[in-house]
């Protein structure tokens, strides 16, 4: 399926235009069209069908919006773009909605592409555009565009829910969310036209480029493209296994666990105490009331006793809450404990305190557990509370890794003049075996036609996929081409990043088999850092699940010299400063082979395309190692 026919654009028309003098906005014209107009063009070749959000002139922009709808705000009285998402997620047929708001008549083509592509590597229910922007003198900064969204669908609950609380702001709402942040290069693509000033302005000044320009490395594919494109290839394995709970620890599941029974179980107690009907307690002004303990219940023991007006019960955690009570005194909040009495002062619990209801962790018939999580001991625990000894796990998944190169040595070998020992099939080894693969290690394969064609059919016999590395890059691997060019379909790519600029991707083929091959480059972090932002989210997706990046913004503790044009990836460790809040410095000199910066690190710091030098102080993006790298 194609991602345009899982997207519905939204154009947001729906505002008062109060900086342009309360006339309506969308329909201003612009170079020979409507502002509407020319957003309309921008977003139809990316999405199914495109419709408007109006609240004024609804048939000027009928005319724009042909046969698709428009949809004026559900909420009364222009409550401004979260009222206009509401009606635009209601109407949505659609699994996706893009938005973008009426007076942007420069949107990138590709939006809905890249923003999916980060939605997709990080799991999340939103994407939202992001540009560096830079105003006259002052240092760049980081400016989110939440107009410009790609967002699920099925968040309309929850945005409905939001609404209901009488809150308005559109980034507040995206707080409470999953949300990828994109950094698009081109600022002046998301600069929406405020004023008839602006607008007589643009009138005059060129259109930005629709596309990007890459000036560092033209040709370049960006990072989120070929995540996109690897991402899309690939599905995930079909076979299934049931294994013992204990054995699923770290599988993926492949099936939801329903909740057979209620958990807990029964009402039962949370305190040490005594259970009694709330209606007895004493009431604001009246003296201390005392019960007479009638029985007693512990875990496992209930009891059956039921008390009348003035009774209770001595209650201990996780009993059973006995019949008529509603309620639990813990003990240490009596006024006074008698022989078989307890005193008891007005407001010393509420109704229903220390009440532990049947059903409250998880009810019978709900989802325990969705099918794609990853069982933790937290899941393990929690279908064993539910009685479940066995679950449907997916089969692992069975990867094939070797390394070539004339100059690499195994270890145990004597390290030759011009040699060096291959490290690269270690930090695959660790990276793949963390990961939870079934690991086959095929050793080095020399730099030669014969050798490597066998050794990639002998792996794709044998693995789901292959990853190698070294050859990839412009001269040395000309014969590589064309070996992948006869038995598989593989791409060689330059990527607009750096360490990891090379990158082969594709599927390799014999008669009987087939398997996906990551020819990552060869130098040893290039290898790491290609493996985490390419290898990683598509074995996770074959492994049935998907992959997340702990990605949170932490302030560089010193300047950071960067190139625009290009992603850069700098290995860091990150911590919390002296007022809390995290911040990150480099490990030390970043070459693509020098892995001792890559040992201390425990996060990667990203500087966007767009981003150039970065100021001691300024916020940039981590990405946490995960316990992966
Ligand atoms: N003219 C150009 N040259 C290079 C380019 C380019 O665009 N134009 N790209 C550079 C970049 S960036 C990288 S990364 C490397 C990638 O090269 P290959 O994938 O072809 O890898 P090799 O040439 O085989 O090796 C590169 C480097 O890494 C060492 N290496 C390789 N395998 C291992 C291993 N298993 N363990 C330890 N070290 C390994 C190898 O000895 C080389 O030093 O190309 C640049 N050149
Ligand atoms: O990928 Mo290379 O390591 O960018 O130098
Ligand atoms: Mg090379």
């Amino acid at each position: 399926m194609s991602l345009k026919s899982k997207v519905t654009g939204l154009i947001l028309a729906g505002g008062r235009g109060t900086r342009m003098g309360r006339v309506d906005k969308g329909l201003q014209p612009f170079r020979g069209a409507t502002l509407v107009e020319h957003v309309m063009r921008r977003l139809a070749p990316q999405t199914a069908t495109v419709v408007i959000n109006a609240n004024r002139n609804l048939p000027q922009y009928q005319a724009v919006a042909g046969a698709a709808p428009v949809l004026p705000d559900y909420l009364d009285g222009f409550e401004g773009p979260l009222a206009g998402l509401q009606i635009g997620l209601q109407y949505c047929p659609t699994e996706l909605l893009l938005t973008a708001p009426c007076d942007s008549p420069f949107l990138p083509e590709d939006l809905a592409e890249r923003l999916y592509a980060a939605m997709l590597a990080q799991d999340t229910d939103v994407a939202l555009a992001v540009t560096m922007e830079s105003e006259d003198g002052a240092e760049p900064h980081r400016q989110t565009h939440p107009v410009f969204a790609l967002l699920k669908a099925s968040l309309l609950p929850q945005l409905d829910a939001y609404l209901d609380t009488g809150a308005r702001r559109m980034e507040s709402w995206f707080k409470s969310l999953r949300v990828a942040e994109v950094m698009f290069d081109q600022a002046d693509a998301f600069r929406n036209i405020n004023t008839l000033a602006e607008l007589q302005q643009h009138e005059r000044t060129p259109a930005p480029a629709a596309t990007t320009v890459r000036a560092a490395d033209p040709g370049a594919l960006p990072v989120a493209e070929a995540q996109r494109i690897i991402c899309e290839r690939v599905a995930p394995v079909a076979a299934t296994e049931r294994l013992a709970l204990r054995d699923a620890l770290d599988r993926v599941l492949a099936e939801d666990i329903i909740s057979p029974i209620n958990v807990p179980a029964y009402d039962n107690s949370a305190m040490d105490g005594y259970a009694l009907r709330s209606a007895d307690l004493p009431p604001a002004g009246a003296p201390d009331a005392t019960f007479k303990v009638i029985g007693i219940a512990y875990a496992g023991r209930p009891c059956a006793q039921v008390p009348q007006a003035g009774e209770c019960i001595r209650i201990m955690t996780g009993a059973a809450i006995p019949p008529g009570c509603d309620s639990v005194l813990p003990q240490e909040l009596a006024a006074h404990i008698g022989e078989d009495s307890v005193t008891i002062r007005h407001g010393a619990i509420r109704t229903g305190a220390n009440r532990r209801f049947a059903g409250e962790d998880l009810k019978a018939g709900g989802i325990a557990l969705a099918q794609g999580k990853i069982m933790r001991p937290a899941d393990l625990g929690l279908v064993a509370s539910l009685g479940i000894g066995e679950v449907a796990v997916r089969r692992k998944l069975r990867v094939a890794f070797f390394s070539t190169g004339d100059e690499l040595r195994s270890l145990g070998e004597p390290l030759d003049d011009g040699c060096v020992y291959d490290s690269n099939r270690y930090t695959l080894f660790g990276m793949l075996t963390r990961l939870g693969c079934d690991v086959i290690d095929m050793g080095i394969v020399r730099d030669d036609p014969a050798a490597l064609e066998a050794a990639l059919l002998d792996a794709c016999a044998n693995a789901d996929a292959i990853l190698t590395s070294g050859g990839v890059s412009e001269g040395a691997a000309d014969y590589t081409r064309d070996i992948l060019g006869r038995i598989g379909d593989v791409a060689f790519w330059k990527l607009a990043m750096r360490p990891g600029r090379p990158l082969a991707f594709g599927q390799i083929r014999s008669v009987t088999d087939s398997a996906w091959l990551f020819g990552l480059p060869g130098n040893p972090v290039a290898v790491m850092v290609s493996f985490y932002l390419f290898a990683r989210p598509a074995l996770l997706r074959m492994m049935g699940t998907q992959a997340t990046q702990q990605a949170m913004q932490a302030r560089s503790t010193a300047a950071i010299r960067k190139r625009p044009g290009r992603t850069e990836y700098q290995r860091g460790i990150v911590s919390a400063g002296a007022d809390g809040a995290p911040q990150v410095r480099l490990t030390g000199a970043q070459g693509s082979g020098i892995l001792s910066s890559m040992t201390e690190a425990n996060c990667i710091v990203v500087l966007h395309e767009a981003q150039a030098d970065i100021a001691a102080g300024e916020m940039v993006e981590v990405l946490l190692f995960d316990g992966l790298i």
